[in-house]
């Protein structure tokens, strides 16, 4: 999921030269995330890799609709701070996993929104199946409604080393990033502009399947025991 998108949020860069770029983009998008209610109370992190190689992502335990440039933070690409007593996300092993996989990754997003958070609770599959939408032109190499895609889903771990390696098994086959039950979802792009409009897109898509599964004729109430 490499190809990307030009955008016109004025500070979330494409190119992500600068440190302070990357920071103002990461706050911007975090203040989006936010407005969208995808990164409720201090839920969520954000990263963005610069071309240098340096890794700018966000402090653990900030409110990322608060987010300021005090809130993000350099790591290494195994995820330790390059400055003593600074406290990256407890997620950052996520970011930097995909940073390692795919060359290409500039940006990495983490959100919790209802419907992400929701629908994984509800179905019991590996993976969530998102077929016949016609936003799913919005990932690489999608170019008609007409595909199913599908969108891994792994079991909550607190041990995130633990919990990236279940992620490792299956990050070849990705299109469109992956969702952790009942936590949320990861989504990354070339560029923060294109991480973005992804996450959009999925989010959008998972709203979707929500609404579908509300319309659905009510499953049969269990025996009550
Ligand atoms: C509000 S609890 C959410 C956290 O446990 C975690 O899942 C999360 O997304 C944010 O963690 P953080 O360490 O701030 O990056
Ligand atoms: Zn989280």
């Amino acid at each position: 999921m490499m190809s990307s998108a030009s955008g016109s949020l004025s500070v979330i860069s494409g190119d992500n030269q600068t440190w302070d770029l990357a920071v103002a983009a990461i706050i911007q998008a975090g203040h989006r995330m936010d407005d969208r209610g995808w990164v409720p109370a201090t839920a969520g992190n954000l990263s963005i890799r610069l071309a240098d190689g340096r890794i700018a992502i966000t402090r653990s335990g900030g409110h990322k609709g608060f987010l300021t440039s005090d809130g993000v933070i350099e790591v290494g690409l195994n995820g330790e701070a390059r400055h003593e007593g600074d406290r990256p996300s407890a997620e950052t092993l996520l970011h930097c996993q995909i940073y390692e996989h795919f060359p290409n990754a500039g940006a990495v997003l983490h959100g919790h929104s209802v419907a992400a958070t929701v629908l994984s609770m509800v179905i019991k599959e590996p993976a969530l199946y998102l077929e016949d939408y016609e936003v799913l032109k919005v990932f690489e190499d999608q170019t008609t409604h007409e595909t199913r895609l599908s969108v891994p889903v792994f079991a909550n771990d607190q041990n995130i080393a633990r919990l990236s390696r279940s992620v490792a098994l299956y990050l070849d086959e990705m299109k469109a990033g992956y969702i952790i039950r009942g936590h949320g979802v990861y989504i990354w792009g070339p560029d923060m502009t294109t991480a973005l409009t992804r996450l959009e897109g999925l989010e959008f898509l998972l709203t979707c399947e929500l609404e579908r599964l509300k319309l659905l004729p009510a499953i049969p109430a269990r025996d009550v025991m």
